[in-house]
């Protein structure tokens, strides 16, 4: 079995693999208090209650958390007897990295444009990733990654309307009945959702124009499936995307 490990802002998202096939997802929230030793034994004890393959072949790391990347090479040398590989810019994976700092390029990022190109291999992709932040991501048809916004994520978005106000209540992050609203939760679920869905159209608009081509557009995280229908570009929804090009990567790099 590979286990792959998304080490995002709000949540670790982990992906268990045999033979090339994702049998089962564990998502936990990401806690930089916690020792290897507690997520080698939570990790254990899922593998244990799924029923998976023991044998732990792998680890695959992307993390954007750099206090826990040390954490899970260690639970990783502990499950696999080995190195973790880390996803990172100078991993030989066909793809130029056309920015000013390849190094700085969060490892999620470059999971996501590598699963893209796979999807996309003869067209521009941008994928979109509501995570903690709401990322951008841009591969040319060419495989290379030439930057993307970064802005806020939906959800820390809404919680500091909340936060910062005394008369705003916490939203449930739904799609909203109303554009206009009658009421103030309607109203805000308006304003953060389908602002987002303009935000993101905007966005894609302006790739494009800078580009002077078509992009094509795939959006993933935790939440990306309320903006289904509410972004009239994102063409393609998948959460597991980072997880499933985590596990690509892997393959290209292990030459399956
Ligand atoms: N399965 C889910 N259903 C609904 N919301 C989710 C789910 N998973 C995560 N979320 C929410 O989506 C947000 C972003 O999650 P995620 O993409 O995991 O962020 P990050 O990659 O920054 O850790 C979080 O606020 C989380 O609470
Ligand atoms: C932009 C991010 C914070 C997104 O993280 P997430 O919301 O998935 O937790 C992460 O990809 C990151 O730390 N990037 C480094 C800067 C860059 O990619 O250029
Ligand atoms: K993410």
């Amino acid at each position: 079995m590979v286990i792959t490990v998304d080490i995002g802002n709000t949540n670790i998202v982990f992906g268990f693999f045999e033979k090339g096939m994702l049998l089962n997802t564990l998502r936990i929230v990401t806690d930089s208090g916690r020792t290897s030793d507690e997520y080698r034994l939570l990790l254990l004890q899922f593998i244990r209650e799924e029923k998976l393959h023991g044998n732990v072949e792998d680890v695959v790391i992307s993390s954007v958390v750099p206090s826990l990347t040390p954490v899970f090479r260690a639970v990783a040398r502990k499950m696999a007897g080995r190195d973790a590989i880390l996803i990172n810019s100078e991993l030989p994976i066909g793809i130029k990295f056309d920015v000013d700092e390849p190094r700085f390029v969060g490892a999620d990022r470059i999971c996501d444009i590598f699963e893209a190109h796979k999807l996309f291999p003869n067209e521009n992709a941008v994928t979109v990733d509501f995570g903690t932040a709401t990322t951008f991501s841009v591969i040319t048809k060419d495989g290379r990654f030439v930057g993307g916004p970064i802005t806020i994520g939906v959800l820390p978005a809404s919680t500091e309307l909340f936060r910062k106000t005394a008369q705003l209540p916490r939203i449930e992050l739904v799609k909203p009945k109303s554009a206009i609203g009658r009421n103030t939760v309607e109203e805000m679920q308006s304003g953060v959702i389908n602002g987002f869905g303009g935000l993101v159209d905007r966005l894609i608009e302006l790739i494009e124009e800078e580009l002077g081509e078509k992009v094509r557009v795939i959006g993933t995280g935790g939440i990306s499936h309320i903006m289904e229908g509410v972004s009239k570009r994102i063409e393609i929804f998948d959460k597991l995307l980072t997880i499933k090009g985590l596990y690509s990567i892997y393959e290209y790099v292990k030459g399956k």
